[in-house]
């Protein structure tokens, strides 16, 4: 319980004074489990009064990825999240679920405090790690795989000392912490019940994984008390046919004096006074009834039998040939060539090759990105994304290379280290990178080289370790040989290109629609209604996947409640007008010379083929009559 006990405030007072000066408290002074934290801030070199604290907030796809990557656990967090905050709504505080990275994927709260909050990036997208944030109770929850409360000055950082916030880890059914639930408040307004809120809604979300999860196979649920069965501190195992222990939550292991490691190697016969035929008979026999039993520590067990649908359950941990599914395997859905890039990757991560992305405007170049950085060793260090297109020339210098204190007017009085700097350890992704300006590009060449970055204004030279991916929509070897782009930072750039196919080629079209739909509208079953699934087949998508996401994301909210197909009312209205008369000029130019008369005769004729030949569904998809659709195929016959 050490985690969760705060000190009187005068010894906090007194040892926040120590560290402050940058000494730790003597033992005792503190709660240890904030001490250790300290230490290890220290250790790696935070300061208490950095202003820059933290890694800036990941981008959008980071956040998107990072979401995709735990969709399950955020397919159980959201109703119980929305329940917690229920509880605590007006008090100024927030719910928050981060990832098993530190990084918060959802949050909700009352808007005085999240405005607040989000003047020091708690907000989501933005890691909580303890190496960026210092002791908070998100990554100190992490660093300990325990509930952790930290309290005002406990924080490390003095921004943060307005803070009150209380963290339990969120375990998967195979033991793995999936990610932190937390609560946050001011300080002044903490809670006392909070610790038991959190932990009670971690419980219930640990509950929903292992239900989803072992739906369907046969389930004991147990606990010491009769009354105590069917409560959120009962027990939940999960077994195979053949008798062996394949999930199960804290609880049931604690029962049944089993560990994580247990999973998947034990027998319920061998920890339970239970044989296998008779639990499975009387599950039969008796679905939901209750019988006693003894564990292997000798005390006594009331335990429900659910029979389950006769399914073996998977296996909680992938047997060791298994690939291990990570991000990168969650951006291969199908498509040969997505899957080749995924699997050349997958060779280079970790390796000091940089990567160079290539593909149209947004093929999910950044999300790819993102992806190799989480699947690598670097995944606990940040991932800066520096876009280039979109600052002004000015800025990019200072952005990137970071300036001395007072090195030009509007410049931050305490300076500012640069992206290049905040990347050190993990990951630089240069967005956009055709579009730096060629001065530019002579600089960041040799930072590229020397691995050193001198700071705007002088200072002294700091060396930096990075992993490297650029990006760009150009093909960056036309802009060299169009003398727009310097050729010796083209090959620095490029130890691997890969370039992601467009949507219309991709062959998992439908998968990714899937997906998407299930992320914007959780467990709706969500599906396309056939005629919008024909039009999507043959529309262009121009603006690829951030297209399709944001047409999907923008449907599901139009959806009433009981609809459960995407129709055309639910589509946005220039989206509309695109997709039934869609713009005759190829993307990317594969036509070439054809003739506006050959693309349009083109467009006809997979419009009828989509429409399965209804002369009056082709006409309004293409947004002309039908008697002009009928002059025209005459025409061409
Ligand atoms: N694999 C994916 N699954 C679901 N959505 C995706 C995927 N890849 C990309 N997206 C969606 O597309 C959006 C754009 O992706 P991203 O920013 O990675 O593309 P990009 O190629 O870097 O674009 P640009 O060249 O314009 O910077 C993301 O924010 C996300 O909504």
């Amino acid at each position: 319980m050490d985690n969760l006990r705060s000190q009187p405030d005068s010894a906090l007072h007194h040892a926040r004074h120590m560290l402050d000066s940058g000494t730790l408290p003597p033992a005792g002074m503190i709660n240890p489990t904030v001490a250790q934290s300290w230490q290890r801030c220290l250790g790696a070199g935070l300061q208490p009064f950095s202003r820059h604290a933290g890694a800036d907030p990941v981008s959008e796809s980071c956040l998107a990825l990072a979401l995709e990557r735990r969709r399950d656990l955020v397919l159980r967090a959201r109703p119980v999240m929305d329940y917690l905050y229920a509880q605590t709504q007006g008090a100024g505080s927030m719910v928050i679920l981060a990832d098993d990275n530190g990084v918060v994927i959802e949050a909700l709260g009352d808007a005085d405090f999240l405005e607040r909050a989000d003047r020091v990036a708690l907000r989501a997208g933005a890691s909580w790690h303890e190496d960026h944030r210092g002791t908070n109770a998100i990554g100190t929850a992490l660093a300990e795989s325990a509930p952790v409360v930290v309290h005002g000055g406990e924080h490390f950082f003095e921004q943060n000392r307005f803070l009150s916030c209380t963290a339990v880890p969120v375990v998967g059914p195979g033991g793995d912490v999936l990610g932190i639930l937390d609560i946050s408040a001011h300080h002044s307004g903490h809670h006392p019940h909070s610790v038991a809120l959190v932990r009670t809604a971690g419980h219930m979300i640990e509950n929903q994984l292992f239900e989803a999860r072992h739906d369907g196979a046969l389930r004991l649920h147990l606990h010491s008390r009769a009354e105590g069965l069917g409560t959120l501190a009962e027990g939940l195992v999960a077994l195979s046919e053949t008798g062996q222990i394949v999930g199960a939550n804290r609880a049931g292991l604690a029962l049944l004096g089993l560990d994580v490691g247990d999973i998947g190697r034990v027998r319920i016969e061998e920890a339970l006074s239970l044989r296998l035929a008779a639990i499975q008979d009387h599950g039969r026999r008796r679905p939901g009834g209750m019988v006693s039993a003894v564990g292997a520590d000798g005390r006594s067990l009331f335990v429900r039998i659910e029979p389950g649908r006769g399914a073996v359950p998977r296996p909680n941990r992938p047997a060791p040939f298994q690939p291990v599914r990570d991000a990168l395997s969650e951006l291969d859905t199908g498509d040969e060539r997505m899957a080749r890039a995924v699997d050349r990757a997958r060779k280079v991560a970790g390796k000091p090759i940089p990567l160079l992305l290539q593909g149209e405007s947004g093929v999910g170049k950044e999300m790819f990105a993102a992806a190799i950085h989480a699947a690598g060793p670097r995944r606990s260090q940040p991932i800066v994304a520096v876009n280039c297109s979109a600052l002004p020339e000015h800025m990019i210098e200072a952005e990137l290379f970071g300036y001395a204190p007072g090195a030009f007017t509007g410049a931050r009085r305490d300076g500012s280290p640069g992206r290049i700097r905040e990347a050190h350890g993990g990951t630089l992704f240069l967005d956009e990178i055709g579009d730096m300006p060629l001065t530019l590009q002579t600089r960041l060449l040799r930072v590229l080289q020397e691995r050193q970055v001198v700071p705007l204004g002088g200072g002294k030279p700091t060396s930096v370790d990075f992993a490297l991916i650029a990006a760009s929509h150009r093909p960056l070897k036309t802009e060299v040989e169009a003398g727009r782009f310097r050729a010796d930072l083209y090959y620095r750039l490029n130890g691997l290109t890969l370039v992601l196919p467009p949507l219309r080629e991709r062959s998992d079209f439908l998968v990714l629609v899937a997906r998407m739909l299930d992320t914007f509208a959780p467990n709706a079953g969500l599906t396309l209604a056939p005629d919008v699934a024909d039009a999507f087949a043959t529309y262009r998508w121009p603006g690829n996947l951030r297209e399709l996401a944001n047409v999907l994301r923008f449907a599901c909210a139009l959806l009433d409640p009981g609809e459960d197909a995407v129709g055309w009312d639910h589509l946005p209205e220039d989206f509309v007008e695109d997709l039934r008369c869609p713009s005759v000029a190829p993307v990317g130019g594969e036509i070439g010379t054809a003739t506006l008369r050959a693309a349009s005769d083109s467009l006809i004729e997979r419009m009828l083929v989509a429409s399965g030949g209804n002369l009056s569904e082709a006409a309004r998809r293409l947004g002309i009559s039908r008697n002009t659709l009928y002059r025209r195929i005459n025409g061409r016959r």
